[in-house]
């Protein structure tokens, strides 16, 4: 018996990072991002895990689940270039910009994409946006410098909180030993602009505006099956 029911966002999620597979290059390292599509993908990964060397991956929570499926995980710094860097978005615009940082690892995600030669976003299409802003953009700062850029961004008219722990131990602490604010109430109407200017402040470790760093590709899960942008 078939279903007609609409597609769930998981189910959409699952499509997505099975989709990526076919962008994996044979014997090459490839680098994972972070997030619930991911862990579709990196699941999916594991049923072809033979056929790369492994990965190098943007979070302790990916490498964990990438090391209990048996994908080896590699230190950036003892690789080169990646030919595919796979990751999910909280946003994607027209032009491949994201907003990114949903899941805290925004920084070495953006170092895995900076490393990789093309950027594959996977997502749902609830993602998809005319203009960045709607999420509040995560960024990762400094904590001695949390309150100085809560009012250098309440002065270009957003409005940063400083994001808490989910088990209420005080504010979240990433991986790399920094804290994140979420900035609301801006539409980025010139996401490369934001992104240059932001990452300027001192204090900030890195904005969760990926314009530089954007995507080249973008599978994009809908109700009709996978659909490819490309950028
Ligand atoms: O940027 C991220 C983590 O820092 C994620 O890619 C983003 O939050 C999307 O996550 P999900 O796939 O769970 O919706």
């Amino acid at each position: 018996m078939t279903s007609n029911a609409p597609l769930s966002q998981d189910q959409l999620k699952a499509l997505v990072g099975r989709a990526a597979l076919a962008y994996v290059v044979p014997g090459e390292i490839l680098g994972v991002g972070t997030g619930s599509t991911v862990n579709c993908f990196i699941d999916a990964l594991a049923e072809i895990k033979d056929r790369i060397p492994g990965a190098v991956s943007s979070s302790e929570a990916s490498t964990a689940r990438l090391k209990a499926l048996g994908i080896p995980v590699f230190d950036a710094n003892a690789v080169g270039e990646l030919a595919v860097y796979v990751d999910g978005a909280d946003e994607i615009d027209g032009a491949g910009h994201m907003v990114k940082g949903g899941g805290a690892a925004l920084t070495r995600e953006k170092i895995v994409a900076a490393q990789s030669r093309r950027f594959v976003c996977i997502a749902d299409a609830s993602k998809k946006v005319p203009v960045l802003g709607r999420f509040p953009i995560p960024v990762e700062v400094v904590p001695m410098a949390a309150q100085q850029l809560v009012r250098r961004f309440a002065a270009m008219g957003g409005q940063a909180t400083l994001r808490q722990a989910k088990d209420g131990s005080g504010p979240l602490v990433t991986d790399n030993g920094q804290h994140i604010l979420d900035v609301a109430g801006l539409a980025i109407a010139d996401p490369l602009g934001f992104e240059t200017q932001v990452s300027q402040w001192p204090g900030v470790v890195t904005v969760g505006v990926f314009a530089h760093q954007r995507a080249q590709v973008c599978l994009l899960g809908t109700p009709e099956g996978v659909q490819t942008l490309t950028f």
